[in-house]
């Protein structure tokens, strides 16, 4: 099933607009500088979560992924200063350390919509399949589910760009946990092979978390330096049995709240 999720073209805000050129240099992508796609990693240094700001220069038209609810002012006023307008406040899945923010920011950006995958078992304004097409201007994200981590795992994949966005599925030199919600390490492991290994090694991938201070990973590095998944299946089940982590701190409040969008 291929939904394709679009909105009508948005009128460039005034002050992005450079009447010289026409379009938005000041404020250019960290991806290439030449193009209209935008970029920002953003970060709440408690659940250790980022938050991606993916926008459209020219329309204007802007999504976020995995907004965390104690910066939805934060985004929502950074997403104003810079005169995008928010289309989809987006999970990678349904988060159990901390609350999502997708609820909040419709109220604080009204017209924006929330999304997450249909198998997440959460509420949300979209419900996304795999091979679904998020579109934003004139960019596009591939919903590709990987699930292992939770049932209702995504990562979105703007091939246009080379870059992913992983969720829990894949962290840098690590990846989801897989002892709660539907958690599976066979499921996971199959669902980075299959999905994130095969992608062109070039690509960059920006997980949901990081505990050590880095930002991004590439395919090729993760195939090469992933301590888990470059093992065989039988050593990574392994591996994921004997983690022997704490549980999150805010699970039995998390996962309950987003279930309906962080709004409890
Ligand atoms: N200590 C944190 C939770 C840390 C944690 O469990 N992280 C999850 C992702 S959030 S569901 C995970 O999958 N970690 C894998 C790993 O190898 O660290 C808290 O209390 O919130
Ligand atoms: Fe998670």
């Amino acid at each position: 099933m291929l939904l394709k999720l679009s909105f009508g073209t948005v009128k460039c805000a005034q002050r992005l607009v450079t009447p010289a050129v026409g379009k938005v240099r000041w404020i250019s992508s960290e991806m290439d500088r030449g193009s209209n796609f935008f970029f920002r990693q953003l970060f709440d240094t408690v659940s250790s979560t980022y938050t991606y700001l993916l926008g459209d220069t020219k329309s204007g038209e802007a999504v976020l992924i995995d907004p965390v609810l104690e910066h939805a002012e934060r985004d929502a006023a950074l997403i104003k200063e810079l005169g995008f307008k928010l289309i989809y406040a987006m999970n990678t899945h349904m988060h159990a350390d901390h609350i999502t923010g997708t609820g909040k920011l419709k109220s604080l950006l009204p017209g924006s919509k929330s999304v997450i995958s249909k198998s997440s078992g959460a509420q949300a304004d979209l419900h996304l399949f795999d091979g679904d097409l998020v579109n934003f201007g004139a960019y596009q994200l591939l919903a590709t589910a990987t699930p292992g981590h939770t049932n209702g795992c995504l990562t979105y994949i703007a091939h246009g760009q080379g870059i992913a966005f992983t969720g829990d599925t894949l962290l840098i030199r690590g990846c989801g946990r897989t002892d709660f919600q539907e958690g599976s390490s066979e499921t996971l492991y199959k669902s980075v092979h299959s999905k994130i290994f095969t992608l062109p090694e070039t690509y960059t991938l920006y997980p949901a978390h990081d505990y050590k201070g880095q930002t991004a990973t590439t395919v090729g590095e993760e195939k090469k330096y992933n301590p888990r998944l470059t093992k065989s299946l039988k050593e990574f089940v392994d591996i994921m049995e004997n983690l022997n982590l704490p549980y999150p701190k805010m699970i039995d409040k998390a996962v309950p709240a987003n279930r309906v969008c962080g709004l409890y």
